[in-house]
């Protein structure tokens, strides 16, 4: 199998292209800003993607809905990890998944997706109006968006157990006091911590800490082949690591 990486060049591509290649499969190339050809580094997503039959995409979120229209116009299965999509991007996202199989996931590791299910199950049990909803999460300081996909993804968790929109309750500028039910969110940068996660929920009795804390970048890179490994050959749709890690 023939993989390529939109973002090679960059903390996580450089590990993806590693472990492409330590799991026996092709590395067909990149894509980056600056062109590389003796590295098979193009700066132009069609070229990779008629090279190759499945491309990782961990690159800029500015770059996502560009990439939609071409990897579905290449009929190219899409693992995408970029996080920090706007509206337009994310629509995009959803109109090339009606053409190919796209796998959409803030983050590839194995045991942040075992605890988006726990959180699920704790906002189907924990009521809203007791248990105050608080998400802290701490990156390097060269990450571009905030909060991060994964913290994004968490509070969603949340909010489908509790049978709400996140939208309608998450809060990230933060004003005023604490109302029922609304999800919070802080960010924090400082040095190279390469991922952590902290839900709290807190009610007037007790409190319940679920946290998550990626150590070596490497995990998500290994996820991220584990899906590229898996999406060829699925039918158009939107997927997501729920969808690897069950089957
Ligand atoms: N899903 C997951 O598990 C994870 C997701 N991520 C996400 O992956 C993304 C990348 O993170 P990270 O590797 O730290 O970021 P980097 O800034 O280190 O790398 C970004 C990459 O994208 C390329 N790039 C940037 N802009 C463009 C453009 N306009 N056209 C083509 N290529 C471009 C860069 O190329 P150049 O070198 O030429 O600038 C570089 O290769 C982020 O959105 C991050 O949140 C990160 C970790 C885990
Ligand atoms: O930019 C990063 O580094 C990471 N980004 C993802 C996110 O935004 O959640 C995943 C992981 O936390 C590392």
């Amino acid at each position: 199998m023939r993989v390529g990486i939109a973002g090679i060049t960059g903390r996580l591509g450089r590990l993806c292209a590693e472990e492409v290649e330590a799991q026996g499969l092709v590395l067909a190339g990149g894509v980056a800003r600056t062109p590389d050809p003796k590295n098979h580094i193009t700066d132009n997503a069609a070229i990779l993607a008629a090279s190759c039959d499945v491309v990782i995409d961990v690159s800029r979120a500015d770059i996502v809905a560009h990439h939609a229209e071409v990897f579905a116009r290449s009929a190219c299965p899409w693992v995408l990890g970029t996080t920090g999509l706007d509206d337009t991007a994310q629509s995009a996202v959803l109109e090339a998944s009606r053409s190919i199989p796209v796998l959409q996931a803030a983050n590839f590791a194995p045991g942040l997706n075992v605890l988006l299910d726990l959180v699920r199950q704790l906002g189907v049990i924990l009521p809203e109006n007791e248990y105050d909803a608080e998400i802290v999460e701490t990156h390097h300081r060269q990450k571009v968006d905030a909060p991060s996909g994964t913290a994004l993804a968490i509070g969603a968790a949340l909010a489908e157990g509790r049978g709400v929109s996140l939208a309608d309750v998450g809060r990230i500028d933060r004003q005023g006091r604490r109302e029922d039910g609304v999800i919070g969110f802080a960010s924090l940068r400082s040095g190279q911590v390469v991922g952590e996660h902290t839900l709290t929920l807190t009610s007037d009795t007790e409190q319940i800490t679920i946290s998550h804390r990626a150590f070596d970048r490497r995990v998500f890179a290994q996820g991220a082949v584990k899906a590229a490994k898996w999406l060829p050959g699925q039918e158009p749709g939107l997927y997501g690591m729920a969808d690897v890690f069950s089957r």
